[in-house]
C-alpha cells in the first residue's frame, strides 16, 4: 500500500493479507465474513498506526479510511461502526473523564452502537432494554425483559465488536427516565467469548451489507459500573439523584452526526457509480445515430446523457450541500457547548430531510447507472450491484426515510404557524413568512428563479398541510390523528423542502466560489449546477404549475435549455468523472477502470469464477448424466 507510510514491521499481520485469491462474490456467507476480518484487521492496525500521527485524532480512523476500505472490501467493513458511531457516541455523549477512561485502550477495543431492538427501531421511547440502578453496589443492571427487547441490527455486533454503546431505559428508584446511553463490554478481550449474562449472535443473511456482521444481543441481569452511563448531558449520582439534561434530545446527538455525514458519503457513492457508467458508455459502441456512419459510443445518445449526467451533477450537489450542512452542524454544536439550544430543532429538521433525500436519490441514481450499462451492469464485477445494495441500506438505517421526513414536516408546520403569528424565522425557512405576507416574485426562467419557485412550492404545500390538519381537527379528530390523516401531503412538503434546499445551496455556493476558480472550471461547475436545477424543475413541473406563475412557454424553454446543457457537458463528461479522482483499486469495476480495457477485464474476471477451474463439473456425472442417458435414443 504505497499511499500509506506505515512501516511494515510496525504491523502485526502481513500486508499480503489484504489480497484476495478468490473474488468475494464467490465465497459463502461465513467465508465472506472471515475474509473481510482478515483484510479488515490489517486495515485496523494501519489506522491505529496512523492515529499515532498527531494529524489524526486518536481512536478515529484517518478521514480517507473508509475509502481505502472500499477498495479492499467490495462489501462492508465490519469495523465500520467502531469509527462511524461507537467512538463519536462516546466523544459526543461522555464527560471528558469518561472519554479518557473508555477510550484509553485506543484501538485495543472494537465497538458498535446498539440501539435498535427486534420490536423497535424508529420509536425510541418504546425501547424495552432496561438499565436499573442498584444503589447498594453502585451498578446498573441491564435486562432484556422480552424477545422484542433484544438488540437487533447493530453492525459488527454479531462477532466483531467486544464493546458497545447501548441505549436502554434508565430506571432509578423505581422511576423511568427514558432512553439513555451506556458503555458496555460484551466480549472477553483475550478469548472473545461473550461475557456471562449475554446472549449474542448474528442476525443472518441480508440483501446487501452481508459482511457488516449485524447482530443481536440480550441481557440477563448484566451488571456494569454506574459510571458507565454516558453522563455528559444527564447524570445519575451515587446517591441515586438524577440530574436532567438541558435538552433530552441531546441523547440522540450521535444520530444527527451520522445523518449529516451521510450526505458526503452518498456524494462519494454516486461519484463511483457515475465514474463506472460514464467511462463504460464512452468505451461501449452500439447502434448507429446516422445509418451510414459507424456505430457510436453509447454516451452520444442524448437519452444516455440524460440518464447519467444527473448523477455527476447530484454528486457535486451532495458534496457541496454536505459541506454546508457540516458547517451548520459545527456551529450548532459550538452554540450547544455555550449553552444555547436555539438552533437544535432547525439542525434536526435539515439533517432529517437531507439525509433522506440524499440516500433515496443515491439509491435510484446508482440503479439508473447500473441499468445504463445494459447487461454488463448486472455483473457483480461491474461493482454497481454492490454499490446499490450498500447505498440503499442507508435509506433505512440511521432513521427510516418516511419517519425522518415527517420530523422535518413537523418543523415546517411549526414554522408556518410562527409565520402566521408574525414571528421571525431562521433563514432556512424565512420564505414561509414571505409567502404568508404575499411577498414573492413572478416566475423567472433562471436558476435563481427556479430556486425561488421551488420554495414557493414548499410554502404552498406546507400551507395546504396546515389547512388539512385544521380541517380534520374541526371534524372531530385529535391533533395527532389529524396529523396521520394528512401525512401523505406532509411527506410531500418535506420532500419539496429538501429539493429546494439542495438546489439553493448548490447554486449559491457554486456562484460564490466561481470567482475564485479558473474561468473554464467555473463555467463547467455552473453548467452542472444549472443542469441539476433545471432537471428538477422539469421533474416537478406539475407542482410549479400549481404553485407558481410558470407558463407552458417557460417549461418549453427550460426543456430546450436542459438539452443544450446535456450537449455542453458531453465533451467534458469523461473528464468530469476522471476529476472525481477515484483510483481503480477503489472503483473495483471491470467496466469503469481508467484504461478502458472493459472487455479484457471482464474476461479475466470471468476466468476467476470457481466454475471455470474444471472443464466438466462433478454435478454432471452425479445428476445430469443419468437423466440425459435415460432420454438418449
Ligand atoms: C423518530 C424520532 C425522531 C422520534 O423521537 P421521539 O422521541 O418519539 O420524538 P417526537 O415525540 O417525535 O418528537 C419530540 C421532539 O423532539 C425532537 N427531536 C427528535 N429527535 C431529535 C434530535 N435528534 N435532535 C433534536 N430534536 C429532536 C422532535 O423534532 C420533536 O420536537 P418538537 O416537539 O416538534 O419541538 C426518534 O425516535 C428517532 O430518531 N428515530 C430513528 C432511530 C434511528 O435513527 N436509529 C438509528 C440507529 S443506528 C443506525 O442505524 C446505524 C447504521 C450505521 C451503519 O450501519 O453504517
Ligand atoms: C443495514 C442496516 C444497518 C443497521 N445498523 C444499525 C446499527 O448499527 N445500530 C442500530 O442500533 N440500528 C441499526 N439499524 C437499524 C435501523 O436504524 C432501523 O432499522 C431503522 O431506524 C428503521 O427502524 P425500524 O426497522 O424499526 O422500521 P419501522 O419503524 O418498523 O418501519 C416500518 C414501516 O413503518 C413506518 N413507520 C414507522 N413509524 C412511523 C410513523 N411514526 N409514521 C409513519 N410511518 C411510520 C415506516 O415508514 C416504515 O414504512 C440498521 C439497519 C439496517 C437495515
Amino acid at each position: 500500500m504505497k499511499c500509506y507510510p506505515v512501516p511494515r514491521e510496525n504491523l502485526v499481520l502481513s500486508i499480503d493479507n489484504l489480497k484476495d485469491d478468490i473474488p468475494e462474490e464467490y465465497l459463502s456467507h461465513k467465508e465472506c465474513y472471515e475474509n473481510v476480518i482478515r483484510k479488515g484487521s490489517v486495515l485496523y492496525d494501519i489506522f491505529s498506526e496512523l492515529s499515532k500521527d498527531r494529524k489524526h485524532k486518536a481512536h478515529q480512523a484517518p478521514s480517507n479510511a473508509y475509502r481505502i476500505s472500499d477498495g479492499i472490501m467490495q462489501n462492508v467493513n465490519p469495523f465500520l461502526l467502531h469509527f462511524a458511531l461507537f467512538v463519536p457516541a462516546i466523544t459526543n455523549q461522555a464527560t471528558p473523564e469518561q472519554q479518557a477512561e473508555f477510550l484509553k485502550h485506543g484501538f485495543g477495543i472494537i465497538g458498535t452502537y446498539a440501539q435498535t431492538e427486534l420490536g423497535h427501531g424508529t420509536f425510541l421511547r418504546g425501547l424495552e432494554t432496561t438499565a436499573t440502578l442498584d444503589l447498594e453496589t453502585d451498578e446498573f443492571v441491564l435486562n432484556s425483559p422480552t424477545l422484542t427487547s433484544y438488540k437487533w441490527w447493530p453492525g459488527g455486533l454479531g462477532h466483531t465488536a467486544n464493546h458497545c454503546v447501548v441505549m436502554a431505559q434508565l430506571y432509578v428508584k423505581g422511576k423511568c427516565h427514558g432512553p439513555h446511553l451506556f458503555f458496555v463490554q460484551i466480549r472477553d478481550i483475550e478469548t472473545h467469548e461473550p461475557l456471562p449474562g449475554l446472549k449474542l449472535g448474528e442476525i443472518g443473511a441480508k440483501m446487501g451489507f452481508n459482511t457488516a456482521d449485524n447482530g443481536f444481543l440480550g441481557f440477563h441481569n448484566f451488571r456494569i459500573p454506574r459510571n458507565n452511563m454516558l453522563m455528559k448531558n444527564s447524570q445519575v449520582l451515587k446517591d441515586g439523584t438524577y440530574v436532567e439534561s438541558k435538552n433530552e434530545k441531546l441523547t440522540y446527538g450521535s444520530m444527527v452526526f451520522v445523518r449529516v455525514y451521510l450526505l458526503s458519503d452518498m456524494a462519494y457513492m454516486l461519484a463511483r457509480a457515475a465514474t463506472i457508467s460514464v467511462r463504460y458508455s464512452a468505451v461501449r459502441h452500439q447502434s448507429h445515430i446516422k445509418p451510414d456512419e459507424p456505430e457510436v459510443q453509447i454516451l452520444d445518445f442524448v437519452i444516455q446523457q440524460h440518464k447519467l449526467f444527473i448523477s455527476i451533477a447530484t454528486s457535486h450537489a451532495f458534496k457541496i450541500c454536505g459541506l454546508w450542512l457540516w458547517q451548520t452542524y459545527s456551529k450548532v454544536m459550538e452554540d450547544i457547548g455555550k449553552g444555547s439550544m436555539d438552533r437544535l430543532p432547525e439542525l434536526h429538521a435539515l439533517s432529517c430531510c437531507l439525509k433522506t433525500t440524499s440516500t433515496r436519490d443515491a439509491g435510484w441514481l446508482i440503479e439508473q447507472c447500473r441499468l445504463a450499462c445494459g447487461g454488463h451492469g448486472y455483473l457483480m464485477s461491474s461493482n454497481l450491484p454492490s454499490l446499490y445494495t450498500t447505498a440503499t441500506a442507508a435509506i433505512t438505517y440511521e432513521g427510516e426515510s418516511t419517519v425522518l421526513l415527517l420530523q422535518t414536516a413537523r418543523y415546517l408546520i411549526k414554522s408556518w404557524k410562527r409565520a402566521m403569528e408574525g414571528e421571525s424565522l431562521p433563514a432556512t425557512v424565512s420564505f414561509l413568512s414571505e409567502y404568508f405576507n404575499k411577498r414573492y416574485n413572478k416566475w423567472e426562467n433562471t436558476p435563481k428563479g427556479i430556486v425561488d419557485g421551488l420554495k414557493l412550492v414548499v410554502a404552498g404545500v406546507t400551507k395546504m398541510c396546515a389547512e388539512s390538519i385544521q380541517k380534520h381537527v374541526s371534524r372531530g379528530q385529535q391533533y395527532e390523528e389529524a396529523w396521520n390523516s394528512s401525512s401523505v401531503q406532509l411527506i410531500k412538503a418535506s420532500e419539496a423542502y429538501s429539493r429546494a434546499l439542495l438546489c439553493e445551496v448548490f447554486w449559491f455556493e457554486v456562484d460564490k466560489v466561481s470567482s475564485t476558480l479558473s474561468n473554464n472550471l467555473a463555467v463547467v461547475l455552473k453548467q452542472l449546477a444549472e443542469l441539476y436545477i433545471t432537471y428538477w424543475a422539469l421533474e416537478k413541473r406539475g407542482d410549479l404549475l400549481v404553485y407558481t406563475t410558470i407558463s407552458k412557454d417557460d417549461l418549453d424553454k427550460l426543456q430546450e435549455r436542459y438539452e443544450e446543457l446535456l450537449a455542453l457537458i458531453r465533451p467534458n463528461a469523461v473528464g468530469l468523472v476522471d476529476s472525481f479522482d477515484i483510483r481503480d483499486e477503489i472503483l473495483c469495476s471491470t467496466l469503469g477502470a481508467y484504461d478502458g480495457r472493459v472487455y479484457e477485464r471482464m474476461m479475466e474476471h470471468a476466468l476467476k469464477s470457481p466454475l471455470n477451474a474444471e472443464t466438466v463439473n462433478q454435478s454432471f456425472h452425479k445428476y445430469m448424466k443419468p437423466v440425459i442417458l435415460k432420454h438418449k435414443i
